[in-house]
């Protein structure tokens, strides 16, 4: 997916785990409002990865990974990636608001304006942008539950999205022990625990202990009901396996199973 502007696989793993928090609520499924929402975050994830890749087309052109998407590789013009992703925006908050309630296309927006105006320039100046960027991917859940009629600030939905922010980390860090030159060469900072060191994976998979851990408290909080709680122990099993692999691109592809894999066990309810 390396020349694509809306990032599919990513957008739509953003809308199966807006598709979890709506699982995760307690009632009836309404089809058609799950279908929506699922259609409104993705559209709204393709959105932002076309908007992003706007801001961001000058430290693509600089980076292996990245220097084949349509504006640095010259086949889409600037206008054209920008009438895209407003078009998806639109589109994409107009589907939410038409599942029925105001408050998902609200935090559909919020996510967006977070992930362009905030992440995307505080990436180029320090590591910790990543801290603030696993928010907008921790939104869609919260989406789903406020969608099936929750609030946000419910502990359940709290536990699910606290759980996929902790999961970007890693996530991230993976991509980031791969390309380490890739963004060198483009100027934007990385984590370093000392000056000159390269990034040691051993946090990385440190991190992927605590994920474990977090995970494992999915059923003490209710969130994992029967029958999941039959097939969940092999979730956090699973990854405690991932965490040992010596190939951080295993563990990187690997990990992208999580959000999927979790979002299943909240179907087996
Ligand atoms: C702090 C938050 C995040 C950061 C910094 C981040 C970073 C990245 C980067 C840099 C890539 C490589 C993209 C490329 O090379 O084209 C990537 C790929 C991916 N991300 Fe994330 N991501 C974040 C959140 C998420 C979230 C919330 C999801 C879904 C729930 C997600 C799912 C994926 C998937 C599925 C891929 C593989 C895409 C592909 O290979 O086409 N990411 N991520
Ligand atoms: C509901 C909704 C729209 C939620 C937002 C979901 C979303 C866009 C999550 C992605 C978060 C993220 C930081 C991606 C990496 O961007 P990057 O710029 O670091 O990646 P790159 O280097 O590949 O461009």
């Amino acid at each position: 997916m390396r020349g694509a502007l809306f990032r599919p696989r990513l957008a739509l793993l953003n809308g199966v785990t807006a598709v979890g928090g709506y699982l995760l609520f307690p009632g009836e499924i309404d089809s058609v409002r799950l279908g929506a929402l699922f259609a409104g975050v993705v559209l709204l994830a393709a959105a932002g990865s076309a908007l992003n890749q706007v801001l961001e087309r000058d430290i693509d052109r600089l980076m292996e990974r990245t220097r084949l998407r349509p504006l640095p590789a010259g086949k889409l013009t600037l206008t054209g990636a920008t009438v895209a992703g407003c078009t998806l925006l639109l589109a994409g908050s107009l589907v939410l608001v038409l599942a029925g309630r105001w408050l998902p296309a609200l935090l559909g927006g919020a996510a967006l304006a977070w992930y362009l105006v905030l992440y995307t320039p505080l990436k180029r100046r320090t590591s910790l942008a990543l801290a603030a960027g696993a928010v907008c991917g921790a939104i869609p859940p919260v989406i789903g539950w406020c969608s099936a009629g929750g609030s946000p600030v419910d502990y359940p939905v709290v536990l699910l999205a606290g759980l996929l922010y902790l999961w970007q980390i890693p996530h991230f860090w993976f991509l980031q022990l791969r390309h380490a030159d890739d963004y060198r060469r483009a100027g934007i900072p990385l984590l370093r625990l000392r000056s000159g060191d390269s990034f040691p994976a051993g946090i990385c998979r440190l991190w992927l202990a605590a994920l474990v851990a977090g995970t494992l408290l999915l059923p003490a909080f209710g969130v994992i009901g029967n029958p999941g709680t039959v097939w969940f122990p092999l979730l956090p099993l699973a990854l405690g396996i991932v965490s040992l692999v010596r190939s951080e691109t295993v563990i990187f592809s690997s990990l992208n199973l999580f959000p999927l894999l979790l979002t299943l066990l909240l179907f087996s309810r």
